[in-house]
């Protein structure tokens, strides 16, 4: 039976496998720099950072090892985990009002073979006002997430529209996520004939 290791410290993540019925055998966070390089734009920063978790996790030869990076882009620029409440709120603030971009870049790798795709969703956040601002904040809900927020949680009610996939803004695309694992061989639905 093949095993599965999640690179993944990520709730979500765990969560949204378990929607489709996958059960990780393991989770083993990856620890990486995950700093952008000089002049890095956010989809290429996104891709290499997923790539990058899933060769940092160590595995044996032919467990399945799957990883993901999520990202906010507003234009040119990342929008990363805040790291403090002042941050989370300069990230709203620059969110408020505008349409940005939510990328989730999902890498698999099995012995030496490698799958990795890069999904991108269209995501506009209504016009926020001080009092929904600070009440965010106060929820903590922001913490841990890129862009300070979470589309599954209260700052659903800020979305009024994504084009893309949800499931990748909340940090794994289930469509592509199913297809990977099974060209790596995962059986997804039932073991191949
Ligand atoms: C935009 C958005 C992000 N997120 C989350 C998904 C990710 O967990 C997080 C982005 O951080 P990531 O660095 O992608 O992942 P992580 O640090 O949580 O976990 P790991 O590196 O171990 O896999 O933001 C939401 O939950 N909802 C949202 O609407």
């Amino acid at each position: 039976m093949v095993r599965l290791i999640l690179g993944s410290g990520s709730p979500r993540r765990r969560e949204l496998l378990k929607q489709i019925g996958v059960e990780p055998d393991e989770i083993r966070a990856p620890d990486i720099d995950e700093t952008p390089l000089k002049g890095e734009v956010p989809r290429a920063y996104c891709a290499r950072i997923a790539r990058e978790k899933v060769t940092a996790v160590a595995a044996a030869e032919d467990d399945i090892v799957l990883c993901a990076d999520t990202t906010v882009a507003v234009g040119r620029r990342i929008l990363g985990k805040a790291e403090n409440e002042a941050e989370a709120r300069g990230f709203l603030n620059l969110l408020s009002g505008r349409r940005h971009r939510v990328i989730t870049s999902v890498a698999i790798k099995r012995g030496e073979n490698k799958w990795a795709r890069d999904v991108e969703t269209a995501v506009r956040m209504k016009r926020l006002s001080a009092a929904e601002i600070d009440s965010y904040i106060a929820s903590g809900d922001w913490r841990g997430k890129a862009g300070a927020y979470g589309i599954q949680g209260a700052a659903g009610a800020f979305i009024p529209w994504i084009n893309g996939s949800f499931t990748s803004v909340v940090g794994l695309p289930l469509a592509e996520t199913a297809n990977l694992l099974i060209a790596a061989g995962y059986p997804l639905y039932g073991e191949p004939s």
